[in-house]
């Protein structure tokens, strides 16, 4: 069953002259874990925001439990939110902070404190238990503020880039954390970034937005895969997709694809690449050059493996190959997936 479900929604702001949310129609199951990415300003939060019941939508149904929820207050909703700015209270210390809403609820101060322990314990704040919020740098506060959320254990969890102010090692620890304790909980979660490395590693599914749209919905490795447009394409994945102008379409494919064509057996489309530079990272060796043999001279890039170690040099022309079956077509027009068309080589 749904446990959250958007339908139809729209969100307008200044009398309609901004679309935020532009005819959205979503579904999380229970205990799914859905990750709603997409660029700066797409609607992500305002879209998670509606959900939340901080805002009320311009048309459409919020739906939680199978119940329509539009118009209720946030208090009645059965969800517990995390958002950019971790409204902590400031005179608080950090377990005062955590056990409040449990204070709220009625819940005696033993079994509320052991609460506060295990979540200050999963992400790493037990010793920050005795401070105030100005006590803390911006990564610790965020850290207060999902553990306060995490106590309550919601039927619904809403975070909007909770993890933003984390440096990249507290970050990945963090998003380890959230990933378990999602895992052990089964707590619906929605969960907002901009950052695609998060969407993949978190998401049972990621929805990639653009300007306020739902682009496409389904598990990271099938977005990533089989992008529906040429936007999802080259948003995800890092370098992004190399697409290349032919006869009315662009033909795709992803860097780790195009690689020096001793090393792509079976059917395969060959190309001389002029390489004109070349960086490495993580092990990786990032080849950029132009092609000109699949249609319009592009610019483009390849990601070869550690694995792989045929000799490149800057300001020579190599022979590379792309699996016939990792080309992806788009219409150039819309930027739509098109039907393949068959490249030389
Ligand atoms: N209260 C508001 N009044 C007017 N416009 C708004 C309001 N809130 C959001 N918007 C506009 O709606 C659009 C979507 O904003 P939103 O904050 O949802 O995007 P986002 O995808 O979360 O962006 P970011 O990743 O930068 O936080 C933007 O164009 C934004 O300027």
């Amino acid at each position: 069953m749904a446990v959250v479900e958007v339908r139809e929604l729209v969100k307008e702001f200044d009398g309609g002259r901004v679309h935020a949310i532009d005819g959205v129609s979503l579904a999380a199951a229970a205990g799914e874990y859905l990750v709603l990415l997409g660029p700066s300003g797409c609607g992500k939060t305002t879209l998670l925001r509606t959900i939340a019941g901080l805002e009320q939508p311009t048309s459409g149904d919020v739906l939680i439990g199978g119940h329509v929820v539009t118009g209720l207050p946030p208090r009645a909703r059965q969800i517990a939110m995390v958002f950019q700015s971790y409204a902590l209270y400031p005179h608080k210390t950090v377990l005062a902070n955590i056990v409040f809403p449990l204070r709220a609820a009625g819940m005696e101060r033993e079994e509320r404190e052991r609460k506060a322990r295990w979540a200050a314990g999963l992400l790493g704040i037990e010793p920050l238990l005795n401070r105030k919020p100005r006590q803390l740098s911006g990564g610790e506060r965020q850290r207060v503020a999902l553990a306060r959320a995490m106590v309550r254990d919601p039927q619904v969890f809403l975070l909007d880039e909770p993890l933003s102010n984390l440096d990249a090692k507290l970050r990945a620890s963090a998003r380890d954390e959230l990933k378990r304790f999602q895992e052990d909980l089964g707590t619906t979660t929605i969960y907002v970034t901009h950052d695609q490395a998060e969407a993949m590693g978190l998401g049972d599914r990621i929805a990639v937005l653009n300007a306020g749209r739902v682009v496409q919905t389904g598990p990271p490795v099938e977005v990533y895969d089989d992008p529906a447009d040429t936007f999802v394409a080259t948003f995800i994945g890092s370098p992004p997709m190399n697409l290349i102008p032919h006869d009315g379409r662009l033909v795709g494919f992803r860097p780790e694809h195009l690689l020096p064509a001793e090393v792509v057996p079976g059917e395969r489309v060959t190309v001389p690449l002029e390489v004109d530079r070349m960086e490495y990272l993580s092990g990786d060796r990032h080849v950029y050059g132009t092609v000109s043999r699949i249609g319009e001279r592009t610019r483009v890039v390849a990601r070869l493996p550690a694995t792989v170690d045929t000799p490149i040099t800057a300001g020579r022309t190599h022979s590379f190959a792309v699996p016939a079956r990792r080309l992806r077509f788009f219409d150039s027009r819309t930027g739509q997936r098109a039907a393949p068309v068959r490249l030389d080589g």
